[in-house]
């Protein structure tokens, strides 16, 4: 039987020794959703559902060597960006933004648990980059220098950051504010009440970048991104996985 050649999909992101957000949650959705995973390291955190105990920023010329190899085999067709650990990967992955198709930036700053992953100087490079920005408020609000709170805020917001699209996500208000194409529309989605919503985010932006190595458009794609993050965290809603807040289940679709 003939099999079928997956699209590829790289995230550049850091590993969650605990496997709920990350890389770990960027490889799962991407095979949930039928995509070829590929990744470049840029940080190895220690952490748990309960938080994060060290962080090992990977050395710049070592995210360079893991890119080059990726890119010079593997046709990668989308590219998922999460935690950047230090200004000098941001720099780099912004000299590279032209030759990294399909780019998603989710501009990770702080754990849902409380702690620091980034500052924002290390995504700030990026940021000129044409991507498909994806923050949640508390990250927006970093970016724009003004609180993020309301649904007119996070449209307000989506309008003032630049790049491809903007996708700011509303978490457990389920609401998330697309800005494309001079458009800004509202996303409603159903609910999840759970305290599983470690790598929500993650999850949400390793979605698009599928769903856009598969050929949808920024809002499709958006759609059925924000559709699969909702499945998989009513899939993960009962489980018990660590003592604090659990990761989601990539596969309950
Ligand atoms: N309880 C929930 N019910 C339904 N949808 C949710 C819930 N929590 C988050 N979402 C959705 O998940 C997606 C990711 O958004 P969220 O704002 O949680 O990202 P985030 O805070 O960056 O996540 P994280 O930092 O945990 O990775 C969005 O589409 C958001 O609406
Ligand atoms: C390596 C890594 N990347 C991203 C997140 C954000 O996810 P969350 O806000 O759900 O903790 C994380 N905790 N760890």
């Amino acid at each position: 039987m003939a099999v079928m050649t997956p699209p590829v999909v790289l995230t550049i992101a850091g590993s969650d020794s605990g496997g709920g957000a990350g890389i770990q949650a960027d490889l799962k959705t991407f095979a949930a959703l039928g995509a070829y995973g590929t990744s470049v390291l840029t940080a190895v955190t220690a952490q748990n559902t309960l938080g994060v105990t060290a962080i090992h920023p990977i050395p710049v010329d070592v995210v360079a060597a893991q890119l080059e190899a990726v890119l010079a085999d593997l046709p990668v067709a989308a590219v998922k960006v999460g935690m950047i650990g230090d200004p000098a990967v941001g720099e780099l992955l912004a000299s590279w933004a032209d030759r990294l198709p399909n780019l998603v930036v989710d501009p990770v700053l702080v754990a849902t648990s409380g702690a620091r992953l980034a500052e924002t100087a290390s995504v700030a490079p990026l940021l000129k980059s044409p991507c498909v920005l994806t923050p949640n408020r508390q990250e927006a609000a970093a970016l724009v220098g003004e609180p993020v709170e309301t649904v007119p805020q996070m449209a307000a917001a989506a309008q003032k950051l630049g790049g491809r699209a903007v996708v700011v996500t509303g978490s457990e208000l389920a609401v998330d504010v697309l800005h494309f194409g001079g458009v800004t529309e509202t996303i409603a989605g159903e609910p999840v009440a759970t305290v599983n919503n470690h790598g929500s985010g993650c999850t949400f932006s390793s979605a698009i970048a599928v769903r856009l190595a598969l050929g949808d458009r920024v809002p499709e794609a958006v759609r059925a991104a924000k559709k699969y993050v909702t499945a998989a965290l009513a899939g993960g809603r009962d489980w018990q996985l660590g003592a604090g807040p659990g990761p989601l289940n990539h596969f309950a679709i």
